[in-house]
């Protein structure tokens, strides 16, 4: 060692330095070194700088030319080893700039160990010229092992291993000479008891894994390899070592690794990969080609894995989604889970409507996307058609009342931003209600069906028809020249639906009414202007139907009266506000009164006596009639109950309450509870319960002859085929309207008429009332034509039920 007295040998130096230097020079070698620190010496050199920049020793001490590793004198310091080349002149390029003493710290490797060397340079002047540079090295204590400090600063597994060979010289088994902790914690044990041991004594199972035939490869080629082998771990399980070993002279240097978790990752994630029952393909982010596929997806698209591999994902696209995909690739960050839906190409050509949730990983070592894809093509289809579904009337595939009121308003928005008028037209099909009574639902569907192709096929393209349900539909006419075109339009759309329908080889003939509201006129929004449009219907119907009416404000008025009147009837109801009058009929033989009919009055608290003309047309609209009809014939026979047991009772009776079968039970009840004898009362129905030979009110009237109550014929010969009733059901009575009896004085045909209908009766077994007989030549006549019995203003009007028993009483 050098180094004993160095501190004190540069602490000289450095004071001769001081002393010596002057303001106008620096010092002279002289006065720093000669004479004065002989044993400085030892650790210094004399450096000359030469005029091309760089520098040669002149000389240098033992000690300095043991840390350069070799002679001094004339040796250009650019030819020294490295670690010694570069701080020296660093050092001294430093204090000739500086011209001051430069302290430097180099850190020279020799024979694999490491020591600190404090290097001082001093700058100094020289007599015979150009400067000249002392430069003093001094080690320090310490000294490091490189390779204790290799070994100690990884976690990983390091070692060296001899060769060991075997009987014949071969060698096929490593000793280990020197490891590091890590290496000693992957196997669990101490360095210690790992040393100078034989890797296949340590570890038996190794020469399974070609390990060792590895180790032995790279021994012999001296080449470095790389491998991994697997090993039973102590804890139970394996675990995987990754190993690179090369060689230097005799012995094998190796790194080992412990990549289990990498390995386990990565299992985990191929058997995701490939057990995944979705399609999933992994790609690279930049190139977008395919670096890997699933089983699932190779299936799924039709290309085989080695095709899929050589695509890009934009071969999976179709042509014109091409540009898209790559604009949202080319972003810097591609969300990971848009769930937009994307279409794919198949192998076959066809496309699919996926999501793709994507994600960064980590495949084999590189950046890559995993994508998973779910297939909704199905799913779409179905939305699709629940979608349609819940837009279109299933039976004729238009569009339902949700689409038509979207579609008015979208209209509207348009009629606002261009002025252009547009109408709406409601259209009610005429008498259908009847065929599907009549011929039954599957034909009335069908009918409906053929209703709606007309429709369309009259409709022009820019026109929009909608079922509303039932038998109703609509047309949106957009962009009219004038109102005018809607009446126009509606003209022909009642001459095409009125054409006859071939229904499974039978013919039905129907009609049509529409209401026609014109936007923006009548109606800024949707709702109104369809309920405007349904009240001009209502107008057109009441009007005689097969007729078309625009929209009017006062419509309005007269179904907002119509509403307020079914309001009030409602409450008539509760409160008790109906009443009943009854009128006499006399038999003409005997000039007696033989009964009374039940005419029914609303006793309304402001209007009076209300006669039924006013109220039973809407009460029948809207099924009020029903329970009405019901306290009218309970009444009628509560009050029959207390006449004379000859009297008989005449009790109106409406279509309506023929629907529902129930009525049959209803009379049977009222019979019941008065105990009025079954043949007293009579029941009047007008021909409208036979209108279409409805065979279920035939039957309801053949139940009701059954319990011995009489039926007539109410209003005869004001229908349209009342003869042809005669043959429906065997009457008990019939009633001439009173406006052929009005008539029967002064005109023949009337006469006529009643005459014809009276002896029709007669030869059939049925009575003849004559209704509105309001003088003495009427009852004349009548009697003269044979007529059976007689009713009217003549005979006795309508009356209290008081007034009529002390009718009777008198008459009694
Ligand atoms: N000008 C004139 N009229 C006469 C004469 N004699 C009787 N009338 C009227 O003619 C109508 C005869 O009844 P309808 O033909 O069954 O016609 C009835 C009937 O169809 C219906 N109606 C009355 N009550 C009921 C009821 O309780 N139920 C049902 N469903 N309808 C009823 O209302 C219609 C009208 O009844 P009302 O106003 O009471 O009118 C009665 C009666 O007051 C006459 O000499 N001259």
């Amino acid at each position: 060692m050098h180094g004993e007295n160095a501190g004190l040998d540069l602490h000289v130096l450095y004071r001769n330095w001081r002393t010596a230097e002057r303001p106008t020079h620096l010092p002279l070698y002289d006065e720093v070194v000669l004479g004065r620190t002989g044993r400085a010496g030892n650790h210094t050199a004399l450096v000359r700088a030469l005029s091309d920049g760089t520098f040669v020793f002149a000389h240098a001490g033992p000690a300095f030319e043991e840390w350069i590793g070799g002679e001094a004198a004339g040796r250009n310091i650019e030819a020294l080893p490295p670690d010694c080349a570069h701080v020296l002149l660093d050092g001294l390029e430093e204090a000739l700039r500086q011209k001051q003493p430069v302290h430097l710290v180099a850190y020279p490797e020799r024979s694999g160990y490491v020591r600190a060397y404090d290097l001082v340079i001093f700058p100094l002047s020289s007599r015979w010229g150009g400067p000249l540079l002392l430069a003093y090295a001094r080690p320090r204590m310490e000294k490091y092992s490189l390779v204790d400090a290799i070994f100690a600063s990884t976690t990983g597994g390091l070692m060296a291993l001899a060769p060991v060979r075997g009987r014949e010289g071969v060698v096929d088994d490593f000793r280990l000479v020197a490891l590091n902790q890590g290496a000693a914690d992957l196997v669990s044990q101490s360095i210690d008891a790992l040393r100078w041991q034989r890797l296949t004594d340590l570890f038996p199972h190794l020469r399974g894994t070609g390990a060792v035939d590895q180790l032995v490869q790279a021994w012999r080629t001296k080449a470095a390899v790389e491998f991994e082998f697997s090993y039973p771990s102590a804890l139970g399980g394996v675990r995987y070592f990754s190993m690179r070993a090369s060689a230097m002279e005799d012995l094998v240097s190796a790194s080992l690794i412990d990549v289990t978790e990498i390995r386990n990752r990565e299992e985990s994630f191929r058997l995701l990969f490939q057990d995944s029952p979705l399609p999933m393909f992994v790609y690279c982010p930049e190139t977008m080609q395919m670096r890997d596929v699933n089983a699932v997806a190779v299936e799924h698209y039709g290309y085989s894995r080695e095709q899929f591999l050589s695509m890009s994902l934009l071969d999976i696209r179709p042509q014109e989604e091409r540009e898209r995909v790559r604009q949202i690739l080319a972003q810097p960050t591609i969300p990971s889970d848009t769930g937009d839906i994307w279409k794919h190409l198949k192998a076959d050509g066809s496309i699919i409507e996926v999501r793709v949730y994507s994600r960064q990983v980590d495949y084999q070592g590189q950046a890559a996307r995993l994508a998973v894809v779910v297939d909704v093509t199905e799913q779409r289809k179905t939305e699709a058609r629940i979608s349609f579904m819940a837009h279109h009337d299933a039976l004729t595939a238009l569009p339902n009342r949700v689409l038509f009121l979207d579609e008015l308003r979208r209209t509207l928005r348009h009629v606002e931003r261009h002025e252009q008028p547009a109408a709406i037209l409601c259209i009610d099909l005429d008498y259908f209600k009847d065929v599907n009574d009549t011929l039954g639902h599957p034909v009335g569907d069908k009918l409906l069906q053929q209703v709606s192709g007309r429709l369309r096929g009259a409709l022009r393209e820019n026109d929009l028809v909608a079922r509303l349900g039932g038998d109703e539909f609509a047309v949106i006419q957009r962009d009219l020249a004038e109102p005018g075109e809607a009446g126009m339009l509606s003209d022909r759309l009642i001459a095409v639906l009125s054409q006859p329908y071939d229904v499974d080889g039978q013919m039905v003939v129907i009609g049509a009414s529409i209401g026609i509201a014109m936007a923006p006129t009548d109606g800024e929004s949707a709702d109104a202007l369809l309920k405007n449009a349904d009240m001009a219907l209502y107008r057109a119907k009441d009007e005689g139907r097969g007729t078309f009416r625009y929209f009017q404000p006062e419509m309005d008025a007269r179904v907002k009266a119509r509403r307020a009147l079914e309001v009030e009837l409602r409450g008539a109801l509760v409160v008790g506000e109906f009443t009943l009058r009854y009128q006499p009929f006399v038999s003409v033989e005997t000039g007696k009164i033989t009964g009374f009919e039940a005419l029914l009055r609303w006793n309304h608290p402001e209007r009076g006596m209300v006669p039924p003309i006013e109220f039973i047309p809407l009460a029948e609209d809207i099924g009020l009639i029903v329970p009405i009809g019901e306290w009218v014939l309970r009444q009628a026979c509560r009050d029959a109950a207390e006449w004379p047991e000859d009297m008989r009772v005449a009790v109106n009776i409406s279509a309506v309450q023929f629907k529902g079968q129930k009525l049959a039970n209803l009379v049977a009840s009222a019979l019941t509870m008065s105990g009025i004898e079954p043949g007293r009362l009579e029941l009047e129905i007008t021909e409208s319960v036979l209108l279409h030979d409805s065979e279920a009110n035939v039957a309801v009237l053949h139940q009701l002859r059954a319990l011995g109550v009489r039926i007539s014929m109410d209003d005869f010969g004001t229908g349209y085929s009342s003869l042809s009733y005669l043959r429906s059901f065997p009457f008990d009575k019939i009633k001439i309207d009173q406006s052929f009896v009005r008539e029967i004085v002064d005109n023949s045909g009337d006469a006529a008429i009643v005459s014809a209908v009276v002896g029709m009766g007669v030869s059939l077994g049925i009575s003849t009332t004559a209704e509105g007989v309001e003088t003495a030549e009427q009852l004349e006549r009548l009697r003269a034509e044979g007529c059976t019995e007689v009713q009217g203003y003549y005979l006795g009007r309508p009356m209290p039920a008081g007034e009529a028993q002390k009718l009777m009483a008198r008459q009694s």
